[in-house]
């Protein structure tokens, strides 16, 4: 008796037929291989200014959760970012299916728990967003690691929301002032390289700088991102 098994075929594997530059020279994301990884030099120092007290708002688009920062003012600059200004487009998670795994990057092959991503482009070179995003220099990604300890409370004005954004295409606005610069870890040593959006279209325009020290949220933050990605509500 032949059990019928259809197995669908679904995720990166697959990308690279629909998105051509999945294929490409400088796919994200990468395991950081700290011995290979060479010293800054005389590169600037990294710095960046957020708006605080404007109204944000929390969606879920099938990938994890994602803030938009709706057009208000912000920089980001220096570091390996030449003479260029970016500014904050949005910034979303990325978590696993189980603790301990989930992030993007992986750092001597060790995975983390999640991974916070703000996504800035680039405004001095371009007009808007979605043409930067297309450009080999037009977005900058900060990439902060997280690993489980104790709570993140400027995290926790974001993941106390997830409730009511349970389904793909789901959104909710909140005006409760947030800072991004505290969701930044303390130390800001970090790695950087050119690489690509980690999900489609995989399009080779992202300078990534991931910081070297992970950041702590508590187990019951990291179960509530699960409890939404493990019941299939993909948040
Ligand atoms: C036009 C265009 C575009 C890409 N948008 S994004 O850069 O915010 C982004 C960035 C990333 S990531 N993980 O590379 O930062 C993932 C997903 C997205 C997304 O919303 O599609
Ligand atoms: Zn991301």
């Amino acid at each position: 008796y032949l059990v019928p098994v259809v197995i669908l075929i679904v995720g990166p594997a697959t990308w690279v037929e629909k998105f051509p530059e999945a294929r490409g020279t400088r796919q994200s994301p990468v395991d950081i291989v700290t011995s290979r990884a060479s010293s800054g030099g005389s590169a600037p120092p990294l710095v960046w200014r957020y708006s605080v007290n404007h109204p944000r708002s929390v969606v879920n688009p099938g990938y994890c959760w994602r803030v938009d920062e709706n057009g208000y003012d912000s920089e980001l600059r220096g570091g390996p970012l030449g003479s260029d200004v970016y500014k904050l487009q949005q910034w979303h998670c990325h978590w696993g299916s189980v603790n301990g795994e989930g992030s993007e990057h992986t750092v001597d092959g060790r995975a983390f728990s999640g991974e916070l991503h703000l996504v800035h482009w680039n405004t001095s070179k371009y007009n808007s967003f979605t043409e930067a995003a297309g450009q080999p220099d037009g977005l900058a990604v900060l990439g902060v690691l997280l690993m489980v300890g104790s709570k993140h409370d400027e995290l926790d004005k974001v993941v106390r929301l997830l409730p009511y954004i349970q389904h793909k295409g789901d959104k909710v606005t909140f005006s409760e002032p947030l800072n991004p610069a505290n969701l930044l870890p303390k130390r800001i040593a970090y790695w950087t390289y050119p690489g690509s959006l980690t999900t489609p279209p995989c399009t080779e325009s992202v300078t990534w700088i991931l910081f070297k020290e992970p950041v702590q949220v508590s187990a019951e933050q990291v179960r509530l991102n699960l409890c939404y990605y493990v019941n299939g509500k993909n948040v």
